[in-house]
């Protein structure tokens, strides 16, 4: 569904990203983990546009998007999570998923569908997005990007500042998704939980990839956890 090869990208004359190679097949979650500022948001961005690669390749869906328009990207089917949730304060919960339909290729789903993954969304439609607690933005944030048709959804620390109730409650949902073979990459901080959602992971450390393998491998594995996570 995704293969990125050999991105490189900068922030003005500083490069953050030296040749990141993923993928991330139909169906299938892949944690990407790694320290504090080593570009993992930095390939989130690069994927969808809006930090674009000046080399290397990002395929979704058989097509080459590389350096093509984030609106347009976005259209092909791929759902962003961000990490700062970015809902649009002034209007409802209600308008901001209206405004998020749109329709791809691939599954729709419908409100009630929502209401059955998240069952306080429903009472939280009139309600000025501005006063939503952290949990309940994230409900907002990821049936937005369900609204919106994905083949694949890119999660930016989507635990980031939640309860645990709330942290298992938002893995349940990325395994729901990949059952219903929605793609998924799930960048963490929270590597235990990521590893236990996650299919394959990879670990990127100063802009490149230092690990690639099954997620229940580095589970299992104290010793190379330790290494590569420090946990
Ligand atoms: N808009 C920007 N302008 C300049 N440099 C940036 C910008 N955004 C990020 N950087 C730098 O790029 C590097 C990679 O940042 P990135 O956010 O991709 O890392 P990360 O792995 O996602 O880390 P974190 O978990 O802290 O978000 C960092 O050194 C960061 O300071």
């Amino acid at each position: 569904m995704l293969q990125v090869r050999d991105i490189e990208t900068f922030y003005g004359e500083t490069q953050v990203l030296f040749g990141t190679t993923l993928e991330v097949g139909a169906g299938e979650v892949v944690a990407l983990l790694g320290a504090n500022g080593v570009g993992k948001t930095t390939t989130i961005r690069s994927i969808l546009g809006l930090t674009p690669a000046t080399a290397g390749s990002v395929r979704f869906d058989g097509a080459d998007v590389t350096r093509r328009p984030t609106h347009e990207i976005a259209r092909l089917g791929i759902g962003w999570v961000p990490d700062d949730r970015r809902i649009f304060p002034t209007l409802t919960v209600a308008q901001n998923l209206a405004i998020a339909r749109r329709s791809t290729r691939f599954r729709s789903w419908r409100l009630e569908e929502m209401f059955e993954i998240f069952s306080a969304l429903e009472h939280l439609m009139r309600r000025d997005s501005e006063n939503l607690s952290g949990g309940e933005m994230q409900m907002v944030a990821i049936s937005r990007a369900l609204l919106g048709s994905p083949g694949l959804v890119l999660f930016d620390e989507p635990s980031q500042g939640l309860a645990p109730k709330i942290v298992q409650d938002v893995m349940k949902t990325i395994r729901r998704l990949r059952d219903e073979g929605i793609a998924c990459l799930v960048v963490e901080q929270n590597a235990v939980s990521a590893l236990e959602v996650a299919d394959r992971v990879y670990v990127m450390s100063h802009g490149r990839m230092v690990h690639e393998g099954p997620a229940a491998d580095l589970l299992a594995d104290d010793g190379l956890r330790r290494r590569l996570l420090g946990i």
